[in-house]
């Protein structure tokens, strides 16, 4: 076919039969790496692993605990957080931080925020130079109000900070570990970090998809578990799925709000790591932080729930630094304000959604950016 008869086709309709064949570009797949290094054997650190080594990788995990090692090692298994997934015989575990990392061309942060900085102070001498360094973890740190990249930011030197990218979106460990199709947004201060990572994290059921807006990412992967909690609480008391649609709508409001004065772009919302996830933990009961929610609701204690799990449902802190983060910045965040009111003041599930319910009635996309209007565009002028 000639160059000019080529042209042709491609301005034809796409469903044409002679419109030229898409470009088929199939995910590098993690055969890039080497080894990987897995920092928490919980459910998303181990889920991890199981899909860098289903790809040939060498995926070591990293555990505190003895017994995890062994279950890992010898069975397969990490049946407390994963159960009955057979893992790869490539995911190996070790209790010694050396071990992991030691010629790692990717380490993995998966410990939750509360313990991230604790971990680096501890074990920041061993990290091997020139591995990409993803963060996995979603959060906001008590007191300090940082997110993890900037925790990683703070405690590790400077030589490792171009080497830094975090992952988020709508991503089950349960779902990753079973190589269900799965999609998620990895976030860099140079995009060339991000497609590092993305080409070498990808394969046909795990897309990555590429951001530079690291604020944005990780707010909206903070913030969505407390709303979680919230829509969790409205499913345990039978309000129905329009009460939960418009928790998910008011909170991508709050969401947007906290996250443009922190310098996020309101472009994220709309990707995998903001409504994407939003969507997801709101509406899934797979959801440790939705769970957490509607055991709430169901009359359960805060501290009855933490005592029959050893999954960590990181809303739960993130509840109380959002509380102050609004505090501080001066924003109105009144579904986040209500949670942390049920978790930290005793509130009842059933008085804190009817504070919600007799709030003033107000516009849909008053999103309070001052000047600007919703998600920071300027509306036009009216015609009327
Ligand atoms: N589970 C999921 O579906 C997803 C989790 N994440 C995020 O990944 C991070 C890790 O979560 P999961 O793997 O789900 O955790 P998990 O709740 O399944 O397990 C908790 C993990 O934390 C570790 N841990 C507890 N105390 C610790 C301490 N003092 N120091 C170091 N480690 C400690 C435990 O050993 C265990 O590995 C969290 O920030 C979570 O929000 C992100 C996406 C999906
Ligand atoms: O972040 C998650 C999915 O993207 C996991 O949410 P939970 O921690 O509520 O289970």
């Amino acid at each position: 076919m000639s160059a000019a008869s080529t042209q042709g086709v491609a301005c034809a309709r796409p469903d044409a039969a002679t419109a030229a064949a898409p470009q088929v570009v199939v995910p590098a797949g993690p055969r890039l790496l080497q080894k990987a290094c897995i920092l928490g054997a919980g459910a998303f650190g181990t889920a991890l692993a199981q899909l860098l080594a289903r790809n040939g990788v060498a995926a070591t995990v990293w555990t505190r605990s003895e017994d995890t090692m062994a279950m890992i090692n010898s069975q397969h298994l990490n049946t407390p957080y994963l159960a009955e997934i057979q893992l790869s015989p490539n995911v190996v575990a070790t209790t010694s931080v050396a071990e992991a990392m030691e010629g790692a061309d990717l380490v993995l942060f998966a410990i939750p925020t509360p313990f991230l900085r604790e971990f680096l102070v501890s074990h920041r001498d061993l990290l091997p130079m020139r591995a990409l360094l993803l963060i996995c973890s979603k959060g906001i740190e008590n007191v300090t109000l940082l997110t993890p990249f900037e925790i990683l930011e703070e405690e590790l030197p400077g030589k490792y900070h171009k080497f830094l990218a975090c992952l988020s979106g709508p991503s089950f460990a349960r779902e990753v570990a079973l190589g269900k199709p799965t999609s998620v947004t990895v976030a860099a201060r140079d995009l060339a970090v991000a497609q590092r990572v993305q080409m070498a994290i990808s394969d046909k059921n795990f897309r990555v998809y590429t951001s530079n807006d690291i604020m944005g990412v990780e707010v909206f992967g903070a913030v969505k578990n407390v709303l979680a909690i919230a829509c969790g609480s409205s499913d345990g008391l039978d309000f129905g799925l329009n009460a939960r649609a418009a928790l998910i709508t008011r909170g991508m409001a709050e969401i947007a709000r906290l996250a443009i004065r922190k310098g996020a772009s309101p472009l994220s919302m709309g990707g995998l790591c903001g409504v994407g996830d939003l969507v997801l933990t709101c509406t899934g009961s797979l959801s440790r932080n939705w769970t957490v929610g509607y055991r709430l609701a169901q009359g359960e204690t805060l501290g009855e729930i933490k005592a029959s799990t050893r999954q960590v449902a990181e809303g739960v802190a993130t509840a109380q630094s959002v509380h102050d983060l609004a505090a501080s910045l001066g924003i109105d965040l009144p579904i986040c304000e209500e949670v942390y009111q049920v978790l930290y003041k005793d509130k009842r599930v059933i008085d804190a959604l009817a504070t919600l319910q007799g709030r003033p009635l107000t516009d849909d996309l008053h999103l309070e950016l001052g000047q600007e209007g919703a998600f920071g565009v300027t509306p036009a002028p009216s015609t009327k």
